[in-house]
């Protein structure tokens, strides 16, 4: 395997402060790296680092094994995260006029369409919506076919059509042996797209590996949410009440069942998909009523939350979440 990118010991100090605290990374050939973390993390500093458009305070980085300023341009495609064409330049134009820049670019007409631009070609780009101004310059970086795509909050703004059309097009070029250094704030998007993750905290790289090892080490346990009804069943009628959540947590413990309570019910842990029943039934057996069960698997955002120290709100109805929702009785529907 073939390092394409070394970072070693990279510190970037502005005035007093550390943006960039000693952070080592490799990233190899055909892989799709995904860096994450907060605002102010580090994280475009990296990049620029990396596209040696800013030189690191102490430590070192190579770019196909040289210097970053030395590498010739038609080997990097750069989308940065502030990019403002002129406005009054159609998309069609902006592409076609960053082609012209290169020896063998790719036919703009061709980059138009991957980028999902054809049918607004030829529209102003200062009357695009800002999702398609993002594909414009998205295009402008996939123009000269480069061996490694630096991607700075590619799809920030744009709809999730687009943002799977520019998965495609990533996973595409990584197939094909194009090198991908990503940033998103989109943890899906990191998840699903990137061989290996890197999250940045504070200027220092305090996690690195493929999403699904990350999020073993560090997601935590599944969970089972259990929504309490409100109109529990007395009876022959129901009556409004409101079971308390401290209750049935101290009931299900009983049970031998770990429960913590959450605003409308609780939070199972411990438990496997095969064990959903189990719960059920207790609940059941001591007359408590649910109107939902949410099995939820950890993942990235967990890692993020666990790791970047900004845990905010409460357990469940978070909709970034992977949830399989489980109906009365138990089975996953
Ligand atoms: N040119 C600069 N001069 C001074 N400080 C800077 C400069 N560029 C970045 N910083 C500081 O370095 C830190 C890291 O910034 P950076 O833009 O790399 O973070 P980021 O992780 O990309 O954030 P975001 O997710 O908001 O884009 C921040 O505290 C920022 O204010």
């Amino acid at each position: 395997m073939t390092d394409v990118l070394v970072a070693d010991g990279v510190e970037k100090r502005y005035g007093d402060a550390d943006a960039l605290d000693g952070v080592s990374l490799s990233v190899q050939a055909g892989e799709v790296f995904a860096l994450i973390g907060p605002n102010g993390a580090g994280k475009t500093t990296l990049v620029r680092a990396l596209t040696g458009t800013t030189t690191p305070t102490a430590g070192s980085v190579t770019t196909f094994g040289e210097d970053p300023t030395a590498v010739a341009r038609e080997r990097l495609g750069v989308l940065p995260q502030d990019f403002s064409p002129p406005g009054r330049l159609t998309g069609r134009e902006l592409v076609e006029y960053y082609a012209g820049l290169y020896e063998d670019p790719i036919d703009p007409e061709e980059v138009l369409s991957t980028v999902g631009l054809a049918e607004d070609a030829d529209t102003w780009y200062e009357k695009l919506s800002g999702g398609q101004q993002r594909r414009v310059c998205l295009g402008a970086a996939l123009v000269n076919d480069p061996e490694l795509l630096f991607l700075d909050e590619p799809t920030t703004g744009i709809d999730p059509a687009g943002r799977r059309t520019v998965a495609e097009r990533v996973r595409a070029l990584a197939a094909a042996g194009t090198t991908v250094f990503l940033t998103t704030h989109d943890m899906d998007e990191a998840q699903r797209l990137a061989d290996r993750v890197g999250l940045l905290s504070d200027g220092e790289l305090v996690a690195v590996g493929p999403p699904r090892e990350l999020v073993r080490q560090h997601g935590g346990d599944a969970r089972l949410y259990v929504e309490l009804d409100a109109e529990q069943a007395d009876g022959e009628a129901a009556v409004a009440s409101t079971p308390d959540p401290e209750a049935v947590a101290t009931d299900l413990a009983e049970d031998g069942i770990a429960a913590t309570p959450t605003r409308r019910g609780v939070e199972i842990t411990g438990i496997d998909p095969t064990e959903i029943g189990r719960a059920v039934e207790a609940m059941e057996a001591r007359g408590i009523a649910y109107s939902s069960l949410t099995w939820r698997e950890p993942t990235l955002e967990d890692v993020y939350m666990e790791l970047a120290g900004e845990e905010e709100g409460g357990a469940g109805g978070d909709a970034a979440v992977r949830s399989r929702a489980v109906a009365p009785g138990g089975e996953p529907r």
